[in-house]
């Protein structure tokens, strides 16, 4: 099913983008006036190959999971907040399901990996059970899953990424939930980039800069311990990195195989992105980058994709909050194609061309 999906992704559709640039400069406005809105109206037609792109209605996929490297001390939270965050998604209580709900998004919650027993029994009723396994490995000391493992990961992403399609969701979020995966996602995003874990690592949900150097010497451990090899993204994504993130990445290959554009959250969000644009390189030209987030590492992985963010609001959650909070500017570049006037149809004079 993974080689399937990566044969089916192609690029994006430059001619319909080009059709559509053209298009903006007969609506009434100063050409280029709507600056990046403009930039999004024409990314979200070459995706789609529509000149006249639709997000709505969105999809969010949450994909939860637990990580064997949080018993090493690297998180403010201890494990069990993963499956308690997981009961609140269900039951609508999370930042997340705010921020669905005021897009109209389909949410989805994911269980692919966390630890506790009650996660797959009454706790995560609601969630759809695609447990990988119960968490993954303490990296520090063996890899965090095996290569099936990672696998199956992503192919439960590419099914959510399906799914949402089917039915009827014409833009993806893709969020996560999983105490510790800041850890997982810079000892990734260290390998993968080739910066110093120094400089990818940060404070998650808030550690005290005291435990902060701890926490790298940790990631530091592994990558010295695991070795992975920086050009084979499946192998350094089984051993340093987390169910969820395998699912991310799934997520976003699922997608872009149908050509269904995909909003990029925060920091987890983007070592995924990475993940699966080194896999499929063409997995790119379906991306939105939604924010900036605070986690010193996301500017890294940004700038590994050589993506520019919609927003920084100072977010540091994930749960594809930021993502869920720049879906408005996507809809409202695909409205100002199909509602705005032409200079020919509402009789404004046009003025000099060419900017
Ligand atoms: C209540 C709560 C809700 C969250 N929602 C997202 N995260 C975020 O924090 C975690 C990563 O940070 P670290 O690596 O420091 O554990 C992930 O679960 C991420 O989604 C949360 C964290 C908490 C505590
Ligand atoms: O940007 C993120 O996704 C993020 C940052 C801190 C903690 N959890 C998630």
């Amino acid at each position: 099913m993974l080689n399937d999906t990566l044969a089916r992704i192609t690029g994006s559709d430059r001619e319909t983008g080009r059709r559509v640039t053209d298009y903006l400069d007969t609506l009434t406005k100063p050409p280029g006036s709507l600056g990046q809105l403009e930039i999004l109206a024409v990314q979200l037609a070459s995706m789609t190959g529509d000149d006249f792109p639709r997000v709505t209605p969105p999809a969010v996929v949450v994909f939860a999971a637990d990580h064997g490297v949080a018993a090493e001390g690297v998180s403010a939270f201890p494990q069990e907040v993963t499956a308690q965050m997981v009961a609140n998604f269900v039951a609508g209580g999370a930042a997340i399901n705010v921020f669905a709900r005021q897009i109209g998004a389909r949410i989805e919650v994911i269980d692919v990996g966390v630890a506790s027993e009650l996660a797959s029994g009454e706790l995560a009723q609601g969630a759809v059970d695609e447990k990988v396994r119960s968490g993954t490995a303490n990296f520090v000391e063996s890899d965090a899953m095996t290569r099936a493992e990672a696998i199956q990961a992503i192919e439960s992403g590419i099914r959510a990424a399906n799914r949402a399609l089917d039915a009827g969701c014409r833009c993806l979020i893709v969020g996560e939930m999983g105490i510790a995966n800041t850890s997982a996602s810079s000892a990734v995003l260290a390998v993968l980039s080739g910066e110093p874990v120094a400089a990818v690592v940060g404070p998650g949900t808030g550690i005290e800069t005291s435990r902060l150097a701890h926490k790298q010497a940790v990631i530091e451990r592994a990558i010295a311990a695991r070795q992975p090899q920086s050009g084979n993204p499946l192998e350094v994504l089984a051993k340093l990195g987390g169910l969820e993130m395998a699912a991310m990445a799934g997520a976003y290959l699922g997608a872009a195989a149908r050509r269904m554009p995909v909003l990029v959250d925060g920091f987890i969000a983007t070592v995924a992105a990475l993940v699966a644009c080194r896999l499929c390189p063409e997995v790119r030209g379906f991306m939105i980058f939604g924010h900036r987030s605070r986690e010193p590492g996301h500017d890294i992985a940004l700038t590994s994709l050589d993506a520019k963010p919609l927003l920084d609001l100072e977010l540091r959650l994930g749960e594809g909050t930021g993502a869920a909070l720049a879906f408005p500017l996507l809809e409202a570049a695909t409205r100002m194609l199909a509602e705005m006037a032409t200079f020919a149809s509402a009789g404004v004079a046009a003025g000099e061309s060419g900017e």
